[in-house]
């Protein structure tokens, strides 16, 4: 069973008809690379069988460890970035957990997130938030070394161990990390922290349906089990190579095809304010796995109809390289109804008793019939609604897509060698030991830069 369905009705006049058949073969070929890990980063693929090949163990110490903090923490920190941060934080945001916990009657802790920038006014703000609330941490690192959470975990386990000690402190720190090297690891098996592990197999980006997702979302007061039941149903849904079988595939099929028509930009939208980090997550997932060897369409997101408002006037007029992917919620949580007022002073008449989301349905209805007029392909993946269950298999849908993606284009989606050079920049200008050489070189070209 699944509550996903993937639209790409509006398509017929970008692409033709033969074109998905056509491709099909190599899809074939793709799928079984992916499915025997025989393709390019292979050693990276254990996301695909993960729904069901997963360790239970830590799984149940997982809800043990968030029953724990929901008890005594009115703060938990999550401290990550990339794929350490982003999954969390967009299902906490899709579940509608966050705002949620912000209110007075709420039960178990405001979630904050921490380590996902180098802003020390981020960083204080949070540590001014916290104030002196009880909180725990979970710092989140697969390589353990890196400097963003680094900074941020060694700030806020100060403030944990002024407040409680340190032997208390690391009752209240819970590091998910690599299950035997790093630089974190080693600290956690120094202090005794509670530990989980970011299996060797799956990538960051790849790596929410893991300890570094579930462990937050689990605090914030998601259903885990359901979450994972939704994975293993995508797991299920998306394993046929048939593309007229296969809706995860269609999308990447479809993706490829307009893209080698020029279309290089991918905008992922919403109509839901709750689903922005989906887009924060997904670029994440697209572009680190996708743009390499001078190849790869560009992931973007916008967030509407607050973005229609801004970027609308380029989407609908600006140069013809864009193509849309909606995420559109058919069953929101929420409905709003628009009252009655005896005069028509703001001309709202017209509207009044219907519901808001009838009124967002309305505009997404005419966004995708202007944009196709106006030269930009648009696909939608609806989603029944924003459950835990969907979320799972709709994480499934993106990272299965996206393996095959790569595959199509011709790359390894599941490295990312481009992200070292600006931090072996900032290291040798940092001055980190092992970085001598580099500081010298950069030096010297420094000045033609500022
Ligand atoms: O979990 P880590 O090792 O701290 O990495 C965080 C993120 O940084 C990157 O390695 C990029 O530098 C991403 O691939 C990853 O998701």
């Amino acid at each position: 069973m699944t509550t996903i369905k993937f639209d790409y009705s509006p398509l017929t006049k970008f692409v033709h008809e033969n074109e998905l058949p056509e491709i099909q073969k190599m899809v074939t070929a793709c799928d079984d690379e992916l499915r025997h890990k025989t393709g390019a980063g292979k050693d990276f693929i254990g996301y695909v069988d993960l729904p069901v090949e997963y360790d239970h163990e830590e799984f149940d110490r997982i809800k043990k460890a968030a029953a724990k903090i929901r008890q005594d923490s009115e703060v938990f920190v999550a401290i990550g970035i990339g794929g350490s941060y982003l999954g969390a934080r967009m299902a906490c945001d899709f579940l509608n957990l966050n705002y949620g916990n912000w209110q007075k009657d709420h039960e178990g802790p405001i979630v904050l997130f921490a380590g996902n920038s180098i802003s020390g006014t981020y960083l204080q703000e949070i540590l001014d938030l916290i104030g002196d609330k009880s909180f725990s941490i979970n710092v989140i690192s697969k390589s353990g070394t890196t400097t963003e959470p680094s900074i941020a975990f060694r700030v806020l386990k100060k403030k944990l161990v002024d407040k409680y000690g340190k032997e208390e402190a690391a009752k209240r720190i819970y590091a998910t990390t690599d299950k035997a090297k790093g630089a974190l690891k080693t600290e956690a098996d120094a202090e005794g922290y509670e530990e989980f592990v970011v299996p060797d197999a799956i990538g960051g980006r790849y790596s929410v349906m893991s300890a570094v997702g579930l462990l937050p979302i689990a605090v914030a007061g998601g259903d885990i089990d359901k979450l994972m039941e939704g994975f293993a149903a995508g797991r299920e849904a998306y394993s046929n190579p048939d593309l007229s079988q296969n809706e995860a595939y269609q999308y990447a099929a479809l993706r490829n095809i307009l893209m080698r028509k020029g279309y290089n930009v991918e905008i992922l939208e919403n109509y839901e304010p709750s689903l922005q980090y989906l887009g924060e997550w997904w670029k994440q997932l697209a572009g680190e796995s996708e743009g390499k060897d001078q190849k790869g369409i560009y992931p973007s997101s916008a967030n509407f109809s607050t973005d229609l408002h801004s970027l609308g006037q380029y989407i609908q007029e600006g140069q013809r390289f864009l193509f849309e992917t909606v995420v559109m919620v058919d069953h929101p949580k929420y409905d709003v109804e628009i009252p009655v007022e005896e005069e028509d002073l703001d001309g709202l008449k017209y509207l009044e008793g219907k519901n808001m989301n009838y009124v967002n349905e309305q505009a997404y209805r005419g966004v995708v019939i202007a944009h196709t007029d106006g030269g930009v392909p648009v696909m939608t993946i609806h989603i029944d609604q924003q459950d835990e269950f969907t979320l799972g298999q709709l994480v499934y849908f993106f990272e299965i897509a996206i393996g095959i993606s790569g595959y199509l284009n011709g790359i390894n989606p599941f490295n990312q060698p481009g992200v070292e050079d600006y931090k072996r920049n900032m290291f040798a200008l940092l001055g980190k030991p092992g970085f001598e050489e580099q500081t010298n070189e950069i030096k010297q070209r420094e000045g033609d830069f500022f």
